[in-house]
């Protein structure tokens, strides 16, 4: 083998006929480097004026002869594959520096990355002879290496063989193996700060506009939220890095100085992925992955993961499935190599943790076929609801930022059994229940509550797609709730980018209530100001905690006041009051539920936990209700 790796632009044949000549070179394990393997790299530099390195292995030949720039070499890829823990790669780096530096950050830098047995430099006099030498190995802590050196060539008397067995035998005693909580493993989050730069955040949706607070605040609660979306996503996050720029690095985002410094992190924590708080280009990600030889993954594959991870129903999964894909296709490279980088584990799965294991071709099939399915599935929803007749119970949709706490107030509320957890998006599928107004003094009159997807700024524009499928059924509601968390210091933010989202919907034009939640962790006199503030500005609004049914009272009455119009014109007749769909099993579910004799708080919520097994997944009774709720208004445009 006599190929020449790296930059061989403008090489001579006699300049190529050089460097061949090192492969002939051997290097026995008990010296770094032999006088003759100097020679000829000293040799080779001179005729091209570059930097000219060989990786030895352990056993004496030279494995590769590489060429660089006069300031830096570029390895070529030894393989991705990790040595086992504690072990090394068996290879080791001897270059020259044709300016007599000492070894640079680079040098240490694929010392550590790549797990080398060790990295020399050998300074070069500017008339050309070797000069001294300078070399590093790893160590077990921080900084992970050791540097000696420089010093004249003659006075290095190095054991390579014992070295490296004294260091693979300190390396395997000191690394306990590490235990992984997170089943995929370890992250790195990466936020810049673009100082200058803005059209950072290309968002389609949400953006908080001048309404979010600005510079450190922005950053803090951006790398906030980024930390819960990787927690959610089942990834442990070992650290975070903030860089502040000018300007981003078109290539690397950060600057290529600070990657390295993230790489050196990362190996030293054991962390196989970066997550970056921002959107990547497909060159950003590949050349971020191609020299840190780490998983890189943007905000949008986080929460595509999350939102695969997380869709139950079949709409929500080919949604989801699409969204991937039309996101993964531009960066499946021809080779396999780079698509397997995209595949499994965190970023890589698709719906229902199959893997997004696809080639190019076939991926665009896929797309064809999920976008007729899809189709095809909202065509049979449109119809299923067109033949559903039943009287107009009036619906309530509860939206919100997510982790809100809308889930937690639908169960409060009705009694239901819906997954509410301290995670992002722990709703993906919309789910509607039945309340009963009647604890709050509204007789045996009953609501359909709708629960719905929690809102994120800088929603993924192809997520978005999946995420208004699920607004379908808040979309006939003839009230929102919008509930914030509001002892969160976004919530201004959160709000705004709720807002935003509703437009962009074209949800805001239905009657809306504004609820501040989780009151028991804020300060009495917070809570004050924010109804008061709201008030000002004329919206309905309450503050409650949805983990305390008591302080929900207002909230129901405040709904009650929003349909008030609505009972009063069913009761002139203008809806029917009875329910005859007895022949469908949705409706029949229904009336089950109505059992509950409501004019007490506890009752309520207990016989409403009674029947909450009993209850419809949402859909399709939502959609049956809907469907009515829609004639019913057309009747009352009449009358
Ligand atoms: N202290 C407190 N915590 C609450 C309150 N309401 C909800 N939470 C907590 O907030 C977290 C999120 O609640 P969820 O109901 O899952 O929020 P969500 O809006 O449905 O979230 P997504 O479905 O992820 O969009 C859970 O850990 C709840 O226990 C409250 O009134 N007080
Ligand atoms: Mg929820």
């Amino acid at each position: 083998m006599t190929e020449i790796y790296g930059n061989k632009t403008g090489l001579s044949p006699a300049a190529v006929r050089t460097l061949e000549r090192i492969y002939r070179r051997r290097v026995p394990i008990e010296h770094l480097t032999t006088p003759e393997l100097v020679r000829s790299l000293v040799d080779a530099s001179v005729e091209t004026g570059r930097q000219v390195g060989a990786l030895v292995h352990r056993s004496g030949q030279v494995d590769y002869v590489i060429v660089g720039d006069a300031g830096k070499l570029m390895l070529p890829d030894i393989g991705r594959l990790r040595a086992a823990e504690g072990r090394f790669r068996g290879l080791r780096l001897i270059h020259t520096h044709v300016r007599g530096e000492a070894l640079t950050r680079d040098d240490l830098v694929d010392l550590v990355r790549l797990r080398l047995d060790l990295v020399a430099a050998i300074q070069m006099a500017p008339g050309g002879d070797p000069r001294s030498i300078m070399y590093a190995h790893n160590v077990p802590g921080n900084p992970p290496y050791r540097a000696i050196g420089p010093m004249p060539l003659a006075r290095v008397d190095l054991h390579v063989g014992q070295l490296m067995a004294n260091l693979e035998r300190e390396f395997a005693s000191v690394s306990q193996p590490r235990e992984v909580k997170a089943k995929d493993g370890r992250a790195i989050l990466v936020h810049v700060v673009g100082k200058n730069a803005e059209g950072s955040r290309a968002s389609h949706t949400g953006h908080t506009g001048h309404a979010g607070p600005a510079g450190r605040d922005a950053s803090q609660i951006s790398v906030r939220e980024l930390r819960e979306l990787a927690r959610t996503a089942g990834v442990e996050v070992a650290d975070t890095i903030v860089q502040g720029r000018e300007h981003i690095d078109p290539k690397f985002v950060i600057g290529r100085g600070k990657l390295d410094d993230v790489i050196l992190r990362a190996v030293e924590l054991d962390a196989s992925v970066l997550v970056f708080d921002r959107n990547l280009t497909p060159a950003q990600a590949a050349a971020i992955a191609k020299v840190s030889d780490l998983k890189v993954i943007d905000r949008t594959q986080l929460i595509l993961d999350i939102f695969a991870q997380r869709a139950e129903g079949r709409d929500g999964k080919l949604q989801v499935e699409l969204a991937q894909l039309k996101y993964s296709l531009p960066r499946l490279g021809q080779k396999d190599d780079s698509l397997s980088r995209l595949t499994g584990g965190i970023g890589g799965r698709g719906p229902g943790e199959t893997k997004l294991e696809i080639g190019r071709r076939r991926a665009k099939e896929r797309v064809t076929h999920l976008e007729h399915q899809l189709k095809q599935l909202a065509k049979q929803r449109e119809q299923r609801r067109r033949k559903r007749t039943r009287e107009g119970i009036p619906t309530v949709a509860i939206v919100g930022y997510t982790n809100a706490g809308k889930s937690t107030l639908l169960n409060t509320l009705t009694g239901a059994e819906v997954l509410a957890e301290d995670k992002l998006f722990a709703t993906l599928d919309t789910r509607s229940r039945v309340l009963k107004v009647g604890w709050a003094g509204y007789g045996d009159r009953e609501i359909v509550l709708t629960d719905t997807v929690g809102f994120i700024r800088d929603l993924p524009k192809d997520l978005f797609a999946a995420f208004r499928a699920t607004f379908e059924e808040a979309a006939d509601a003839d009230v929102l709730v919008h509930v914030v968390d509001a002892s969160d210091p976004a919530r201004e933010a959160h709000i705004q980018t709720t807002e935003n989202l509703l437009a962009e919907l074209e949800l805001d034009g239905i009657p809306r209530i504004l609820v501040y939640n989780k009151a028991d962790v804020i300060e009495p006199l917070t809570a004050k100001a924010l109804q008061r503030s709201a008030e000002r500005m004329g919206t309905d609004v309450v503050v409650v905690s949805a983990t305390q049914r008591e302080t929900t009272l207002p909230l129901v009455e405040a709904i009650a006041r929003k349909l008030q119009g609505r009972w009063d014109a069913s009761a002139k007749g203008v809806w029917s009051q009875t329910s005859d769909a007895s022949d469908s099993p949705d409706s029949s579910d229904l009336s089950d539920s109505s059992e509950a004799d409501a004019s007490d708080a506890s009752d309520a919520s207990d016989a409403s936990q009674k029947s909450a097994g009993d209850f419809l997944e949402a859909t399709t009774l939502h959609e049956m209700l809907t469907a009515a709720g829609r004639r019913s208004r057309r009747v009352s445009v009449v009358s």
